[in-house]
């Protein structure tokens, strides 16, 4: 284990068991639509290309990616569009893809800006939700796990952007957020 962090919070089985999980519930909701799953990076890609994996449906992809001004604890939940889709998206199924969601702010923000542009429908799959960070509401569709208020690092997952790379999920030392 890397020597920054605490321990173990989601391991790599079940990580693979629970995808496999949500594969076969998002396949078979979307069975004979056309279904566009869209990443919001950095976090999500690494569990997006495992997703995607998983699903027995024909799907295309896509990717967002948005900063939040200032510290999320702070945030005003403005969301800037760093990178926006390359398509449109009338008429189709989007399904969002997140790593976490946290004060739910970022999720938020994007459902409505995605709604706007009249797609199908919009839905949102989460590998982690962290419930007791909510400060606006979001209604997840697929969750992976619900974990306790720890700040976790590893299969996509940053600190710093740091740890992205980690395989599984893990809680990382204090003692490295504490420190400047
Ligand atoms: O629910 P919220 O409080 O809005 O927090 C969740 C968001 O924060 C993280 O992204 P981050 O801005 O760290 O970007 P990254 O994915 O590139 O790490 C995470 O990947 C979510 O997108
Ligand atoms: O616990 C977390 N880890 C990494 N990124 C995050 N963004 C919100 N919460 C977290
Ligand atoms: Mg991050």
């Amino acid at each position: 284990m890397h020597q920054d962090v605490e321990k173990v919070l989601v391991s790599l089985e079940a990580i693979k068991q629970k995808i496999s999980e949500l594969g076969s519930v998002i396949s078979s909701d979307y069975t004979g639509k056309n279904l566009l799953v869209v990443g919001i990076l950095k976090g999500a890609m690494v569990f997006m290309s495992d997703l995607i994996r998983s699903l027995s449906v024909d799907v295309q992809i896509d990717f967002m990616a948005v900063s939040s001004y200032g510290a999320s604890s702070q945030s005003t939940g403005v969301v800037r569009i760093l990178k926006d889709l390359e398509q449109t998206i009338e008429g189709k199924h989007v399904l969002i893809v997140e790593d976490i969601v946290d004060t739910g702010l970022t999720l938020n923000y994007l459902q409505e800006i995605l709604k706007a542009r009249g797609p199908a429908s919009v839905r949102i799959c989460t590998l982690l939700d962290k419930p007791s960070r909510r400060e606006v509401d979001v209604a997840i569709d697929y969750n992976g796990f619900s974990i306790p208020d720890e700040f976790v690092v590893g299969y996509g997952l940053d600190y710093n952007e740091k740890y992205r790379n980690l395989p599984e999920i893990y809680i990382l030392k204090k003692e490295v957020y504490a420190k400047k």
